[in-house]
């Protein structure tokens, strides 16, 4: 808020001042250079003064103004009052402009493109070759595969292939919200429509993505009553948000991703066929990693190289007999349990150590904390190989904490937060935070 400092006058340069007007005399030159708008009252409230901005702020009607005003006290008494009116039109376009940006800045997620799809594997490369085509068409993209596969990855990757990659891409994971939740986070909801509801209503994603792509993961978890909703909005291609009776048109490209049985779950009669219909116009499989065990060894490379940096390691190469080792395994949660068993074996080495072994492999599938060979002092159990640095410390820590909650919950993150003890939704905030 603007202010005007209180103004309380009295002798200055042994001049006696007995009325506002006399001070006025004075100040002018100054009144008449600000770039305020001011009016000057007398004790009577009978305007006496309007400087020049005055007149062309007020009276030009098409700006925003905040104002304040304060009394004028000669030797204790009051003798007029000032209003000063301050243009803020420059403020608030600058806020509004930085409110958009943010609100683009925090939506634009879509970090990923098809070089980061690491694997030269036929029906990998199959895969990208079909979301290379489907990224240019308006299409729905249906991404299919286990948990784990790089769905997402692919969405991103797809999103910044296609013509709408200069505006926004929106996820959301359908299986983590409740059922009314998801419907106002969809289609937005108008003030009023519900205790609670924020002042002034709240844009719904499909709104946000307007132009740009929403990512519907786990559209196989959508509860039959959202799977309509959706449905319409796709069919329509409008969206109703909660509590409001009229339509807002919208222009969504949508990729949705499941790794649930979607023809079977049609068949019992737990997913909609006609939004199976709509949804999967271009269906891309993503193989799982054991049926690509040729592609282990170049994405444990590519992996290594990410975490040398985020754990402060200086691994150059992966023991021939590791490999054997990691191409044994079939991989039930794909990349992501590949990334966890590497990232898992690399805190397990010291700072110095170049190579990984078989046996550092091993230990961390088994999923050993810490490799008997190497094993060094701890104190109270606190492995020597943490950072130094308390906070990298804590955020090493809290990582290998909730991947391994993760992990023992198969992935169900609902389980994981219970046996973190903390809420889901701190479990999801911790994920993002580190990257998880
Ligand atoms: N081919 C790949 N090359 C490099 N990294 C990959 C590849 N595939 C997956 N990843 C990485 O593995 C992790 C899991 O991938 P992603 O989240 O895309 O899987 P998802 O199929 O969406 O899993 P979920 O169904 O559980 O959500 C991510 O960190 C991703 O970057």
């Amino acid at each position: 808020m603007y202010k005007v400092a209180a103004i309380s006058c009295k002798k200055v340069n042994d001049m006696e001042w007995t009325d506002v007007k006399e001070i006025l005399e004075e100040v002018k030159p100054v009144l008449k250079a600000t770039s305020d708008a001011i009016c000057v009252l007398d004790r009577y409230g009978n305007t006496i003064y309007e400087n020049p901005l005055y007149e062309i702020m007020l009276k030009r009607g098409n700006v925003e103004i905040v104002s304040d005003s304060k009394d004028i006290y000669i030797d204790g008494k009051k003798a007029g009052r000032v209003i000063v009116y301050h243009d803020i039109s420059e403020v608030n376009r600058l806020r509004r402009e930085l409110d958009r940006l943010n609100q683009k800045l925090r939506k634009v997620e879509a970090k990923y493109s098809f070089k980061d799809i690491i694997g030269e594997n036929e029906k990998l490369q199959e895969a990208i070759n079909i979301a290379r085509t489907a990224a240019m068409t308006p299409a729905t993209i249906m991404l299919r595969g286990e948990s784990g596969t790089g769905k997402e990855i692919f969405a991103n990757a797809i999103h910044n292939t296609s013509p709408r990659r200069n505006e926004k891409f929106v996820k959301i994971n359908c299986s983590s919200i409740p059922d009314e939740l998801l419907e106002s986070e969809l289609f937005g909801y108008k003030e009023g429509a519900f205790t609670g509801a924020q002042r002034g209503g709240k844009k719904g994603l499909f709104q946000e993505a307007d132009k740009g792509s929403l990512f519907l993961d786990e559209i196989g978890d959508v509860s039959p009553r959202m799977q309509v909703k959706i449905l319409r909005a796709l069919q329509e291609k409008e969206i109703m948000p909660v509590g409001s009776t009229e339509s807002i048109p919208i222009d969504v490209r949508i990729i949705c991703a499941t790794n649930k049985p979607l023809e079977k779950m049609i068949e019992e009669g737990e997913f909609r066929e006609d939004l199976y219909y709509r949804l999967n116009v271009f269906p891309i499989k993503i193989p799982p990693l054991r049926e690509r065990k040729d592609d282990i060894e170049a994405i444990s490379m590519y992996l290594l190289n990410q975490y040398n940096d985020y754990y402060g390691r200086k691994v150059t190469t992966i023991e021939k007999d590791a490999i054997k080792l990691l191409k044994k395994s079939d991989w039930p949660g794909n990349v992501r349990e590949l990334q966890n068993v590497l990232s898992r074996a690399l805190i397990n080495l010291s700072g110095d150590e170049e190579v990984l072994t078989a046996e550092d492999i091993e230990a961390s599938i088994n999923g050993e904390d810490a490799r008997p060979r190497k094993a060094k002092a701890s104190y109270a159990g606190v492995p020597d190989t943490l950072p130094t640095e308390l906070t990298a410390a804590l955020k090493q820590v809290e990582t290998v904490v909730i991947k391994r909650a993760i992990e023992n919950a198969a992935g169900d993150k609902n389980r994981a937060a219970v046996a973190l003890g903390i809420p889901l939704r701190t479990l999801y905030y911790k994920c993002k935070k580190l990257g998880i």
